[in-house]
């Protein structure tokens, strides 16, 4: 279940990574790895480590082992250049309350060489969110959409956003994220974020990503999880002899009564393994059910 693949262009890449709080141990040996392009939706419990995990990748957290690279650099001694390629949005938003949007943005536009003051302009507008009105005034979700817009305007390669939507309504939540997303994919940014309400995976990842006891246990494309992941119930041996027979990657198992599993199975597209010729139930999932067993 290893969720790396060996590759020089990845845009973050992290090895053996472990992190604890004093005895709290919160990432334990994590692989991982972001493709240029990538969008990614980062799942795990309340607690499970994903703010640790961001952090980390940005550099900004010192883990006890492994090592981040973030476009081939040391994350923890990344250059200006380097820096400058990041746009990142924390859960504890970071805003200068004494300052009107309008303030903030030019105050930032000045740290940056590259700066789309079109775009800046145009979000502005389309999100709603006044120039001139001190920050401290705005709704949660208008600081919450105004922080998007200043890790945006600098045109990053990656941007990382921890729990982006937690402040906006439902409502706003689906057309915002897609937009955000729209906003991104012309320019082939790497973007990862992290939240619990599934609903906005399914609308915007296109890849998930469980983080489960201190590891990713897995990342694929959501599709193509939903598509191939079942659950399969029967007897143990018979499903461990299906395991066996190879081509199905087992996600998860849990023992039942009467010598009888139910297992995530992830089966190839050709079907060649279909649980149901071996006599076994097999059901479809959705992204509740993986993220029910997964983180
Ligand atoms: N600075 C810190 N000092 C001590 N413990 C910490 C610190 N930051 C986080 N922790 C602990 O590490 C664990 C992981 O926290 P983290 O914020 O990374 O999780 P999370 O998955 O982002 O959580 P949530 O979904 O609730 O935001 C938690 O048990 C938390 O209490």
């Amino acid at each position: 279940m290893s969720a790396v693949t060996t590759s020089s262009t990845a845009t973050a890449e992290v090895r053996g990574l472990s992190l604890s709080y004093g005895q709290q141990t919160v990432l334990s040996n994590l692989d991982w790895q972001l493709l240029p392009g990538q969008v990614v939706g980062l799942l795990g419990r309340n607690g499970s480590g994903k703010t640790s995990l961001l952090e980390s990748v940005l550099g900004l957290r010192e883990p006890q082992l492994g090592a981040v690279q973030l476009f081939g650099q040391n994350a923890a001694e990344l250059d200006d250049a380097g820096r400058a390629r990041i746009g990142y949005v924390p859960q504890q938003s970071d805003l200068f309350e004494g300052f009107t949007p309008a303030q903030l943005l030019r105050y930032f536009k000045s740290f940056y060489p590259r700066w789309n003051e079109a775009k800046v302009e145009g979000l502005l507008s389309r999100w709603d969110i006044a120039r001139d009105k001190p920050i401290a005034k705005l709704s949660g979700g208008q600081q919450q959409r105004l922080s998007i817009i200043r890790a945006l305007a600098h045109e990053p390669d990656l941007l990382v956003l921890d729990e982006p939507v937690a402040s906006l309504d439902p409502a706003g939540r689906r057309d915002f994220l897609r937009e955000l997303v729209e906003q991104v994919l012309d320019r082939g940014t790497t973007v990862v974020f992290s939240t619990h309400i599934l609903s906005d995976l399914e609308r915007v990842a296109f890849n998930v990503a469980f983080l489960k006891q201190g590891r990713i246990g897995l990342q694929a494309p959501l599709d193509e999880l939903l598509d191939e992941v079942r659950a399969v119930t029967g007897p143990s041996a018979q499903l461990q002899a299906l395991i066996a027979a190879g081509g199905v990657q087992a996600l998860s198992r849990s023992p039942l009564e009467g010598g009888r599993e139910r297992c995530l199975l992830r089966l190839p597209q050709s079907g060649v393994n279909d649980p149901l010729h071996a006599g076994l139930s097999s059901e479809r999932v959705n992204l509740e059910d993986l993220f029910m067993e997964l983180t």
